[in-house]
């Protein structure tokens, strides 16, 4: 099976000063005040509350942290409320990237500077994101297959047509590598890579970008596309093996296209991705997440030189990047230029499409669009006949550059740009979608095909086999005990809804494993409150299966390829229908089998099958009863390991 090497994390080179740290602290406290304003209106929930949690101080080791808990209590002292939940996933980011400065105190200081501010606008971001909620129903489905008044409906709330009529594939479909129009090089570096076909979202996809083959068409615009399928299903070779192809005639080296990803680790996993298919061309794959000083960045992307050039320079000709550092490069990074851009791609596009921070959106399709005539004359690569190359400058820039007459007899050249995004959940609220100014657009929407009262709004793997099981609040980790040697569980990702949570459930299981006779389950803590280096080495040994569980929040709940993943449990209820379709879509990737448990509390039920039901998914996900009794083998260690945390 396919298989590139995914992330593993990356060393770090940043340093912060206290005075950021204090910063970023009282940024942290604002949150948690805003995360318990909301808490306070919340019903507290009866699992185990923590007696003693000291939030663990990012630079204090883990064992120092007190964690104690017992029966009567709870771990977690609130029932999650969606937004408070969301701000906690910011919370997360925020600590993770505390912790990301202090992996590494050699950066010089001038960077340190720079680095924090964008950082600061990371925050900010995240802020932003998990702020905004998405609350647009989110509709699936052809025309035919929606009833009249359905169709009605979806146009009077401004759905565009385009939307409503997705060219529909079925996951199952598939084709020979050699069918979809991509060069010999290309297959042939698929089938090095163990590819035999291509998966539906790549059949009905990479034929449509290859429609264009040409870099810049004068007369047309090459026509935007979204595109929805599944979990794992491949979106990202679908976008990847298609760009490679067209660019690799390029002459020029120009950002040609840029990938946005919402977190860190995902633009880690797509440049591997793409590092693999570029292996044989001369194209340069760049990123820009923060991860790096500015300084560093700015010379990986565009050079040191001091010069101005009208039509910005590259080194780079595939950029993947976060929203918030994007936008540091395109206020302070003289010659980063987005006009030569043939590829806009935005994955996870729902996810991206929430966050507004420093209006990322309107600023890069700004960057996209000619301005006023340039007077400085242009002096860009010639051939040996003293023109131009070709691929030098788009066509919609050619009169802003060469300041050319308007005359009558001008045709308008077509913007060379093509708007990309993926999703397995993708957004069809109206107003997100016109602020893409989207032209000419196609709507590809792999999903199970069927009658459309029984058809789920959300396609999930066909190898997932969903569970539920509902229990008194208290019961919770010792349902999670059983369910983790009932299950047998030898590759598996468990998600809460905290870092803290994370930690103590950690604790718990690892308490009780060391009292459990015979074999161990080898637990381990994924969260943002361990290093980058520590967070690599993690993944690294779960890959090997020298980790039975990772506990994590939803800090990995999206877009991370790991393809060992053999069960995800929910130990806290997603409260979100696509939260629920990504976190359970970590497992049964790319064809293979997989389970999901979730855990619900006794008053949680209501609300998660409504959820379920509103998206016509209920039916596939099936209640397991536990009795009493199968608990109760478990119990007596179970308690005994709390006590031992007490101590
Ligand atoms: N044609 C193929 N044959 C075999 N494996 C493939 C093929 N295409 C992709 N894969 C593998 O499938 C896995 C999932 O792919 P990918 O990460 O692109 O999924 P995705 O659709 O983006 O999922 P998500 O929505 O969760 O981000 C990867 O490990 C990838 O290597």
């Amino acid at each position: 099976m396919f298989s590139i090497s995914r992330y593993d994390g990356e060393d770090e080179k940043q340093t912060t000063d206290s005075r950021s740290m204090d910063k970023k602290q009282e940024r942290l406290n604002k949150l948690l005040e805003k995360v318990n304003r909301k808490r306070k209106t919340e019903q507290p929930d009866t699992t185990i509350t923590k007696e003693v949690v000291e939030k663990k101080s990012k630079k204090q080791p883990k064992k120092q942290n007190v964690v104690s808990v017992n029966t009567d209590e709870k771990i977690d002292t609130t029932e999650e409320s969606e937004k408070g939940e969301e701000i906690e996933e910011m919370e997360e980011v925020v600590e993770e990237e505390d912790n990301e400065e202090n992996d590494d105190k050699e950066e010089v200081e001038e960077d340190e500077e720079e680095e924090e501010e964008g950082k600061q606008k990371e925050k900010e971001e995240e802020e932003e994101d998990e702020s905004i909620l998405e609350a647009f129903p989110d509709m699936i489905g052809t025309q035919a297959q929606q009833s009249k008044e359905d169709i009605k409906l979806l146009r009077s709330m401004g759905i565009p047509e385009w939307l409503l009529q997705p060219t529909v594939v079925s996951p199952e479909e598939t084709c020979e590598l050699d069918q979809a129009g991509l060069s010999a090089r290309i297959i042939k570096r698929c089938g090095d890579f163990g590819l035999s076909s291509f998966f539906a979202v790549q059949m009905a996809v990479i034929p449509v970008f290859l429609r264009r083959q040409t870099l810049y068409d004068t007369r047309r615009a090459p026509g935007d596309l979204c595109i929805s399928a599944p979990t794992g299903s491949g979106k990202t070779l679908a976008y990847v093996l298609p760009i490679v192809d067209i660019l690799s005639k390029r002459v020029v080296t120009r950002l040609r296209a840029l990938i946005i990803l919402p977190t860190r680790d995902l633009v880690v996993q797509v440049k591997e991705t793409f590092d693999a298919f570029v292996q044989g061309t001369d194209l340069k794959v760049g990123t820009a997440t923060g991860q790096q000083s500015f300084a560093h960045e700015q010379q990986s992307l565009v050079g040191m030189t001091k010069d101005s050039y009208p039509g910005g320079s590259s080194r780079v000709d595939i950029l993947i990047a976060t929203p918030g550092r994007l936008m540091d490069h395109l206020k302070d990074t003289p010659n980063f230029s987005l006009e030569h851009l043939r590829f806009l791609v935005i994955d996870e596009a729902d996810r991206l499409l929430n966050q507004s921070f420093q209006d990322w959106l309107n600023q890069v399709l700004q960057a996209t669009r000619p301005g006023d005539p340039s007077q400085e004359p242009l002096e860009f690569k010639t051939n040996t006949y003293g023109v131009p190359e070709a691929d030098a400058i788009a066509p919609s820039y050619l009169r802003s550059h060469y300041n050319l007459p308007k005359t009558d007899l001008d045709l308008t050249k077509a913007p060379a740009i093509q708007k990309l995004l993926f999703s397995a959940t993708l957004t069809k609220d109206p107003a997100k979608i016109a602020g893409l100014h989207l032209t000419d657009p196609e709507y590809i929407s792999v999903q199970v095909i069927g009658d459309d009262s029984t058809r789920p709004e959300y396609t999930t793997p066909a190898g997932l086999k969903e569970h539920m099981v509902v229990c008194n609040a208290d019961q919770k980790p010792l349902m999670m005990i059983y369910l983790l040697h009932q299950v047998g569980i030898t590759s598996g990702l468990c998600f809460t809804k905290s870092v803290e949570s994370t930690q103590r459930l950690q604790l718990l299981i690892e308490a009780y494993e060391e009292l459990n006779e015979g074999k161990k389950t080898r637990v381990a803590e994924y969260s943002s409150d361990l290093s980058v280096s520590q967070r690599k080495s993690l993944m690294k040994k779960f890959r090997a299966g020298e980790i039975d569980l990772m506990i994590c929040s939803d800090l990995i709940g999206r877009g991370i390829d790991l393809d060992c993943v053999d069960t995800v449990i929910s130990y806290d209820v997603p409260l979100f229908m696509d939260k629920y379709i990504h976190r359970v879509g970590r497992t049964a990737r790319a064809g293979r089998e997989g389970q999901a448990y979730t855990i619900v509390e006794k008053q949680e039920a209501r609300h998660f099958k409504e959820i379920l039901r509103d998206a016509s998914h209920l039916s596939q996900v099936k209640t397991l009863r536990v009795e009493k009794e199968d608990l109760a083998r478990y119990e007596e260690n179970y308690k005994k390991a709390l006590a031992s945390l007490k101590d």
